[in-house]
């Protein structure tokens, strides 16, 4: 498994900082950065004329140093300066671009545009002419690439200042990701992604990518109960707690047993169904994980359920109405805390409530429902992120936009039950079943049904082995 840091602008110029204290100076580093771009954009730059926005900070800085070595490689450069260089190393960097630079009054027509308008140190929203700039400039280009962030995105948050920018065809993280380049609405901006490295070092940080895991194989010796025994509650809907435990079959648990009544003609043979008491199917010693949520309905049978998984004290992944149902109080109930909650925005924010939390980001929601809770939360959607107690937040590359269909959510809460059953902690549960439940898709394409989605995890998990 990979994490790869993913930081603030405060942590990012604290690493730059260091950096600089142990001698390597801001202008080499925006040398390495602006050559870093250039040697990118070079491989799609043939014989095309390549127009670059600077700014007045060393965003500016690092579209002269860009612009400077693709002139020097032969490549047709227009330099677009919004104001004069303001900081020191951009003002070198400007000095030394050997050509002439533009007012920010012309309109350059040509084939690439590199917006090195703001970056990390962006503080307010574009100012109109900086706002026009970038969009008529955008529109006469057919490839639009972002040096570090689209200029008018908050770092930390992924807000859009402006309401409208260009989008991109690529976007090159300096350094190391920020936040932006994963979190919505900024994410679905960027195009491709490319991080472009400068040699820093980062240490302890607020935030990791969240790479291809590596699950091991059932032991040379397993047996389906060692391999992991999932509980998956039934209640009102049948299909989804079917789709559910289909997901949570072929997501690494050896055996999956749906507790409930439910008698349903997609039920498959190979799916246990217990219609005993659920005290009974809980209290079973050898089960190692149990979901509760997708289908349960919301009435007070559901909520007698809930409360008899939350009593067991088995590790839980709570979904979809359990979500509307949970209280601050069931925690005290039971001993163990660290369960798995995957809410969507909505149920982000019945949860949010529920447990008087009053924050404004979904960052910022997850992390200190997180924190509430002790539980490890995964809020869906989009920009899916994983937060935990006392963990960085781990963010994942978007997934298919197809996911967006009924059933997808019971899908990704049966991986993840099955990740915990087979002996996964909460945390890497939850990534790995973001992560299998991505790469399902991505192999799928267009179109899928969660059904579909369900039997393709085996064949995501077969790339993680
Ligand atoms: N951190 C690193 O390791 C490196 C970063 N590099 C690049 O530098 C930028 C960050 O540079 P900084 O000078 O801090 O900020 P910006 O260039 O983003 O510009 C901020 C500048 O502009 C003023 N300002 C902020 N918002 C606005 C606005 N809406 N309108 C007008 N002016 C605004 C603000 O006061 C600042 O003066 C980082 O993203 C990288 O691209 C280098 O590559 C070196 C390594
Ligand atoms: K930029």
């Amino acid at each position: 498994m990979t994490l790869e840091p993913v930081l603030t602008a405060e942590e990012m110029r604290a690493a730059e900082q260091r950096a600089i204290t142990a001698g390597t100076s801001e202008w080499e580093l925006l040398q390495s950065a602006g050559k870093g771009c250039a040697a990118e954009i070079t491989a799609f730059a043939n014989g095309k004329r390549v127009t670059v926005l600077c700014g007045p900070g060393n965003n500016g800085g690092d579209g002269y140093v860009i612009a400077e070595a693709l002139r020097k490689k032969g490549v047709s450069v227009r330099v677009v300066a919004l104001t004069e260089a303001e900081t020191p190393t951009a003002a070198k960097a400007r000095d030394c671009y050997n050509s002439d630079v533009e007012s920010a009054h012309s309109d350059v027509e040509g084939d690439i545009l590199v917006d090195c308008l703001f970056g990390t140190g962006l503080s307010r929203p574009l100012d109109p002419d900086a706002h026009h700039l970038l969009m008529r400039n955008a529109a006469l280009h057919q490839t639009v690439v972002a040096v570090d962030l689209p200029s008018g995105v908050v770092s930390n948050t992924g807000e859009i200042l402006n309401g409208e920018l260009p989008k991109y065809d690529y976007t090159f993280a300096l350094g190391s990701w920020k936040n932006a380049h994963f979190l919505m609405p900024s994410s679905a901006l960027l195009g491709k992604r490319i991080r472009v490295g400068l040699g820093l070092e980062f240490g302890d940080v607020s935030g990791h990518l969240f790479g291809k895991p590596a699950p091991t194989p059932p032991d040379f010796n397993a047996h389906k109960y060692s391999r992991g025994m999932v509980a998956i509650v039934g209640g009102e809907m049948h299909g989804a707690a079917i789709l559910a435990s289909e997901a949570a079959m072929r997501a690494g648990a050896g055996y999956v047993k749906l507790a409930g009544d439910t008698e349903h003609p997609a039920v498959p043979a190979d799916l246990v169904v217990d219609p005993g008491p659920l005290e009974e199917v809980l209290g079973d010693k050898r089960l190692d994980a149990v979901l509760i949520g997708p289908g349960l309905g919301r009435n007070d049978t559901a909520k007698a359920k809930l409360e008899a998984v939350f009593v067991s004290g088995k590790p839980a992944v709570f979904d979809a109405d359990a979500l509307h149902l949970i209280t601050p109080a069931m925690f005290e109930t039971s001993e163990r805390r660290c369960h798995v909650l995957t809410p969507h925005e909505g149920e982000l924010a019945v949860l949010c409530e529920a447990f008087g939390i009053d924050r404004n980001t979904k960052l910022e929601k997850a992390r200190k429902l997180a924190e509430t809770t002790g539980c490890v939360v995964a809020a869906k959607g989009a920009d899916t992120i994983v937060a935990a107690p006392s963990a960085p937040i781990r963010f994942f590359k978007p997934a298919s936009s197809w996911l967006s269909a009924a059933g997808t959510g019971d899908v990704l809460a049966g991986v993840v039950v099955s990740r915990m059953a087979a002996g996964e902690p909460p945390l890497e549960a939850a990534s790995q079943a973001v992560w299998l439940h991505g790469e399902a898709a991505r192999q799928l394409g267009p179109a899928f049904t969660a059904g579909e989605l369900a039997r393709q995890m085996r064949h995501a998990l077969a790339t993680c082995l």
